[in-house]
């Protein structure tokens, strides 16, 4: 059975502005991170992938699926949007009934599919029995995820799911995409929350402005910007006289003292002699190094590489 999500060169215009542009894509199972800023066209790849609107032009195949063909695309997509909204004094309870009966689920079976995904959530079902309007922030989001995915779909979008939530509910929500991930669903998140995207995405795609700008798994996309000067911390006991070694030697752009004044992070744009050195300054023995490590090997920095920018809210 086919199991990629394909882009081909697909592009969405709203009239004259810009949603996407030639975009082409393989997302296999997993877990992918959508990165952007605002604005960069995010919203519209995930409308785009669940069928809520269509390319001005190219293709997009979800399991095989054609994204015109818009009930069986229903079955197989979950999709939890960014826009926190319920009819009014509706229950989470019957909130998951009515969006499971939709999908054309017995009482009996919708009854069962409900349980289950309040479990995966974990929200409590006399939690689930209350009116949605006076839950926590933390619980809309449960409910909404625990209706994206009762119907048990292979593929799941989650747009913004981390937003607004606090620590603890953030914990339990990246734990939860975790386990979903390793159930081989697609999971495709967006996220501004960029020092958590590296730790649980399979791979990132990396948009800007409607123009996908790189993707696959955060070390290849770092290895895509090698070239890029690369900042390395080195842990040791003279941090100072290791940087102005590496100054004289022409292999070292910029320094910076750790806080706690036992390391320092060098930026080199040629990392292979930029180790090959440290290495012989390591086996000379003036300075003594403990340990070494890059140093912004995650989407924060490689999102700074690509598009020279903070990437407005990033
Ligand atoms: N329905 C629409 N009508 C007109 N323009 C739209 C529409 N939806 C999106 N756009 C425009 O398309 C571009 C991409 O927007 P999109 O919402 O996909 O970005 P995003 O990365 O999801 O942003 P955000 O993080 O703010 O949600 C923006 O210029 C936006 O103004």
């Amino acid at each position: 059975m086919n199991d990629q999500i394909i882009f081909e060169d697909v592009s969405k215009f709203y009239g004259e502005v810009l949603g996407v542009n030639r975009v082409s894509l393989t997302i296999p199972p997993g877990i992918t991170t959508l990165v952007g800023p605002n604005g960069s066209g995010k919203t519209t790849l995930m409308n785009l992938l669940t069928g809520l609107v269509q390319p001005s032009s190219g293709s997009i195949s979800v399991m095989g699926l054609s994204s015109r063909d818009a009930n069986k695309f229903f079955a197989t997509v979950g999709y939890c949007t960014q826009f926190d909204f319920f009819p009014r004094g509706i229950t989470g309870w019957q909130f998951l009934l009515d969006s499971l009966m939709l999908h054309g689920m017995s009482k009996l079976a919708a009854i069962q599919l409900a349980e289950e995904s309040l479990q995966r959530v974990q929200l409590d079902k006399t939690a689930a029995w209350r009116k949605i309007d006076g839950y926590s922030k933390g619980m809309r989001q449960k409910i909404r995820l625990a209706q994206a995915i009762a119907h048990r779909p292979r593929v799941l979008v989650l747009d913004e799911p981390l937003n607004g939530l606090d620590p603890m509910a953030r914990a339990e929500s990246m734990a939860l995409f975790e386990e979903l991930g390793r159930q081989g669903i697609h999971l495709i998140i967006s996220s501004h929350i960029l020092d958590e995207v590296d730790r649980i995405s399979d791979r990132v795609v990396l948009i800007t402005g409607g123009y996908l700008i790189a993707e696959g798994n955060i070390h290849q996309v770092r290895q895509e910007v090698r070239e890029k000067p690369m900042q390395v911390l080195v842990r040791c006991d003279r941090p100072e006289a290791l940087a102005s070694k590496m100054f004289a030697m022409n292999h070292c752009v910029e320094a910076r003292l750790h806080p706690d004044g036992r390391g320092i992070f060098l930026r080199t744009g040629d990392v292979d002699q930029f180790y090959s050195i440290l290495n012989d300054i390591a086996t000379e023995g003036t300075v003594k190094i403990e340990a070494v490590a890059p140093a912004d090997d995650d989407a924060h920095a490689i999102y700074q590489y690509l598009i020279g920018s903070e990437g407005g809210t990033l």
